[in-house]
C-alpha cells in the first residue's frame, strides 16, 4: 500500500471531477481536506498478562449531507492517510447512492491473525471506549471492513451501549442479524456490484458463460463468485494473501469455500487440472470480466497492461492507480468505479440503520428489491452521464456524487451574503 500519497491521488479524482460542473470555491475547499482525524494509542491486557498497544484512528471525512458513515480496518499496514483516503472514498460512495450520511472511516493498525479471540474482543471494546465521544447514531457510524466481521460490530454495539447505558443499535452497522443486523447485509457488497452487471451486461458485452477472475477471496469476493457463478459465469481464476489458481474450464465454488475455509484457495493447486499462478498474475488472466476485490493499488502501472478482460469491477476500494486507470481507458477496458461498484454494502447498512431507529425489520426480499431498485438508478444515471460527457464511468460517478455534495455545501454556504 503507498499510502502517503493515497489522499493526494484520490484528490486527483475530485479535481478531475470539478472540472465538468460550475462550482462554488467553497465546495472545493470543504472537500479538500478531512474535517477531523484522531488518533489513539490503544492498550489492552494481553492473555499471558502483559499489555500491548496499537495504533487507531477514526476519521469523520466530511458530514455536510449527514453523520457520517465508514468501516473500520484491522490491518498491520493501515495508516493515518490510508483512513483518510477511505473515509473521502466513503464520501463520495455515500453521495453516489443519496444517502443521508457523510463519509468517515476508522482502522486499528494491528495483524488480527495473530490475536486470540479474548485479545481481539478486548481491542475492539477498547476502540469503542477511545472514540465513544466520535462515534454516535447521529454523529458517526462504523462498519466492518478488512479483517473485522459482525461478530466484531456486535462486541463494538455492546461497549458502547454499556458506556451510553442504553441500548443504541443504531451506532453501528454489520451486526449480527441477534444484535439487530440487517438480513441481507453479508453479501450486500458483492450483491450491488452483482446487480450492477446485470443491469449492464448488455452494454458491457457480458452473459452468463463468461469468464471471470477474483482477486481476494474474502466477504466480497466470495460472495460475488457464488452469485456470479449461480448465474451461469464461470470463475476461471481467483487469488486470497497466499497466492492465486487458475483453471480454463472453471472452478467450483462449494470446493473454493471448502478450502478457503481451511486456510487458502491455492489449496486446491494440482487438483482436477487447476494450476497455481503467482497472486500477481492473476489480473492477467484470460477472462471477460476481472474483479479486484482484495486492497488498495493492486492494479497499477506496472501491470495494467496486462489485463485481458474488457470489463473491470472494483469491489475492492481504490484497487486501480490513476496510472494504471488511464493505462485501461487507452485500452477500452470499462472499470465499473468502486464508489458504485462496491456501494452494495453501505447501502445496506444504511437500511440496518434504519430498521434500527424503526425498530421494525424487514424481509430479506425487501432488502434486495430495495438494494437492486437503488443500483440500477444509480448505475443507469451514471452511465447515462459518462455517455452524455464522453467520459469515463468513473469520472461520470465523481461528477453525479460531487453535484450532490456541492449541493449541500452551497445550501450550507454564506458566499453569496458577501458577494452580493
Ligand atoms: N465487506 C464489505 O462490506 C466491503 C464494502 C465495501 C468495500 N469493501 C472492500 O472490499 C475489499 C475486500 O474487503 P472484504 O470485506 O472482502 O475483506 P476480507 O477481509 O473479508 O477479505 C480480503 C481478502 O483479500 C485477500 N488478500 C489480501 N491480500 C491479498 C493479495 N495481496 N492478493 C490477493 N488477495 C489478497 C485476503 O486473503 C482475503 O481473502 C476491500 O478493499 C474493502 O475495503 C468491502
Amino acid at each position: 500500500m503507498q499510502a502517503a500519497s493515497m489522499l493526494d491521488q484520490a484528490l486527483t479524482r475530485l479535481d478531475d471531477a470539478a472540472r465538468h460542473l460550475d462550482l462554488d470555491a467553497d465546495v472545493l475547499e470543504k472537500l479538500k481536506y478531512p474535517r477531523e482525524t484522531t488518533k489513539v494509542r490503544l492498550m489492552i491486557r494481553m492473555d499471558d498478562g502483559s499489555r500491548k498497544s496499537f495504533m487507531a484512528w477514526r476519521c469523520r471525512y466530511d458530514d455536510t449531507r449527514g453523520p457520517t458513515k465508514g468501516g473500520i480496518r484491522f490491518h498491520p499496514d493501515s495508516t493515518m492517510e490510508e483512513v483518510e483516503t477511505l473515509a473521502f472514498w466513503m464520501t463520495f460512495k455515500c453521495a453516489v447512492m443519496n444517502l443521508p450520511y457523510g463519509g468517515g472511516k476508522g482502522a486499528v493498525q494491528v495483524d488480527p491473525h495473530t490475536l486470540s479471540k479474548a485479545e481481539l474482543e478486548r481491542l475492539s471494546r477498547a476502540y469503542v471506549q477511545a472514540f465513544s465521544k466520535i462515534v454516535g447514531p447521529d454523529r458517526d457510524i462504523p462498519a466492518p471492513d478488512v479483517y473485522t466481521n459482525s461478530m466484531i460490530m456486535g462486541w463494538m454495539a455492546d461497549e458502547y451501549a454499556s458506556i451510553v447505558g442504553q441500548a443504541t443499535p443504531a451506532v453501528i452497522t454489520g451486526k449480527p442479524i441477534a444484535l439487530g443486523g440487517s438480513l441481507g447485509r453479508d453479501d450486500a457488497t458483492a450483491r450491488g456490484g452483482y446487480y450492477l452487471v446485470q443491469r449492464l451486461a448488455r452494454q458491457l458485452g457480458l452473459e452468463p458463460g463468461s469468464r471471470v477472475a477474483i482477486q481476494g477471496f474474502g466477504n466480497a469476493g466470495q460472495h460475488i463468485a457464488r452469485l456470479l457463478a449461480d448465474d451461469g459465469y464461470s470463475i476461471v481464476a481467483v487469488s486470497d494473501s497466499k497466492g492465486a489458481i487458475h483453471c480454463p474450464s472453471g472452478l467450483d465454488i462449494g470446493n473454493l469455500l471448502a478450502a478457503k475455509g481451511q486456510g487458502s484457495v491455492t489449496n486446491l493447486a494440482g487438483t482436477d487440472g487447476i494450476s497455481a499462478l503467482p497472486a500477481d498474475d492473476l489480473v492477467a488472466v484470460d477472462c471477460e470480466l476481472l474483479v479486484p476485490a482484495a486492497l488498495e493499488d493492486m492494479i497499477h502501472e506496472g501491470n495494467a497492461a496486462g489485463v485481458k478482460a474488457r470489463v473491470v469491477l472494483e469491489l475492492a476500494n481504490g484497487p486501480i492507480t490513476p496510472e494504471a486507470d488511464a493505462i485501461l481507458a487507452a485500452k477500452n477496458v470499462v472499470v465499473l468505479p468502486d464508489i458504485l461498484a462496491n456501494a452494495g454494502g453501505v447501502t445496506v447498512s444504511y437500511f440496518e440503520w434504519v430498521q434500527n431507529r424503526q425498530g421494525y425489520y424487514w424481509p430479506v426480499e425487501d432488502v434486495h428489491a430495495r438494494l437492486k431498485s437503488m443500483m440500477e438508478r444509480e448505475g443507469d444515471a451514471i452511465w447515462a452521464r459518462a455517455r452524455d460527457k464522453g467520459i469515463t464511468l468513473r469520472s461520470a460517478a465523481y461528477v453525479h456524487a460531487l453535484s450532490r455534495l456541492a449541493g449541500a455545501i452551497e445550501a450550507h454556504g454564506t458566499q453569496q451574503f458577501f458577494t452580493s
